[in-house]
């Protein structure tokens, strides 16, 4: 596996998959720009008459339900009950799992459809898990990953998906292989929406590697790793936003093998 990533980041750059992404407003931008810096092709869209055309023509799609509203969930369930037909991989991001009713309702629906990829932390994995634990602080997590493996195993379980529980640790699941990547940086917590780059990052992944597991763990070595190299440049969480997107884009073969620290 460890050997195999760097090789999965580089067939990102050249096969620059286009990525569909039904994200929120928080993130939208941010998203598509490290995206774009990973070598990836981002398309946001949501309105009902396109989606299903969308994706169609992409490789992966991402659902966020981060700013769900009514009309964004129609889409969101068009959307990926098409991905689920054409048999494309698409990732959940469940953004604030947990914390209201609504939320927990749509991302019933949602599961459903057995997305190939759940990413959260370790709160909206905990409460995608039990509809009924509503321990989420908004969209922050208060729990740590490892308290939310048995929530993940259900997860697998129960929806066949890969689950990546982020935080401090991120811990990648996919039947009995568990994956602990110790990369990113406590800084990253503090700028937000990069749970949600970490979940787009995965989709570009999915969307052209054939090992899913190695797909997702190879997005978010990326990411952490080059969260923690711009972090220790960066006098705070402003400058660290941009130099993420910088280190996704230039980060080098050494800079990420010195940097990998993976358990299995
Ligand atoms: N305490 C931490 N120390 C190091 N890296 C972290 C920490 N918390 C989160 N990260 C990293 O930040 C990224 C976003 O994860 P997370 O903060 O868990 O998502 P979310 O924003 O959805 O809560 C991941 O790459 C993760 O590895
Ligand atoms: C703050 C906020 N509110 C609704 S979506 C969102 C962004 C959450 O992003 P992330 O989970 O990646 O921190
Ligand atoms: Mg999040």
């Amino acid at each position: 596996m460890e050997n195999n990533l760097w090789k999965h980041i580089v067939t990102v750059r050249q096969e620059s998959p286009l990525v569909h992404n039904i994200t929120n407003y928080v993130v939208m931008n941010n998203t598509a720009n490290a995206l774009l810096a990973a070598g990836a092709s981002p398309i946001m869209a949501h309105a009902k008459s396109e989606v299903e055309e969308m994706v169609a023509i992409s490789l992966a799609l991402v659902v966020n339900i981060g700013t769900l509203d009514e009309y964004w969930v129609e889409s969101m369930i068009l959307a990926a009950r098409k991905a689920k037909s054409l048999k494309k991989p698409w990732i959940l991001d469940p953004v604030g799992a947990g914390a209201t009713s609504y939320r927990d309702n749509v991302l019933s629906e949602l599961l459903i459809l057995k997305p190939t990829v759940i990413r959260g932390n370790a709160s909206e994995i905990i409460a995608l898990s039990k509809a009924n634990i509503t321990a989420t602080k908004g969209v922050d997590s208060t729990a740590k990953s490892d308290e939310a493996i048995q929530a993940a195993e259900n997860l697998v379980r129960n929806y066949g998906s890969i689950v990546c529980i982020s935080g401090e640790t991120d811990i990648i699941i996919n039947g009995n292989d568990k994956i602990f990547l110790k990369n990113g940086h406590e800084m990253m917590t503090k700028v937000t929406g990069l749970g949600c780059t970490a979940s787009a990052l995965i989709g570009a992944f999915i969307g052209v590697i054939e090992n899913k597991t190695e797909a997702v763990v190879a997005a978010m070595s990326l990411l952490s790793i080059s969260g923690q190299l711009a972090a220790n440049k960066s006098a705070g969480p402003g400058s660290l936003q941009l130099h993420i997107i910088d280190k996704l884009y230039n980060i080098t073969e050494e800079e990420f093998s010195a940097d990998l620290k993976l358990d299995s």
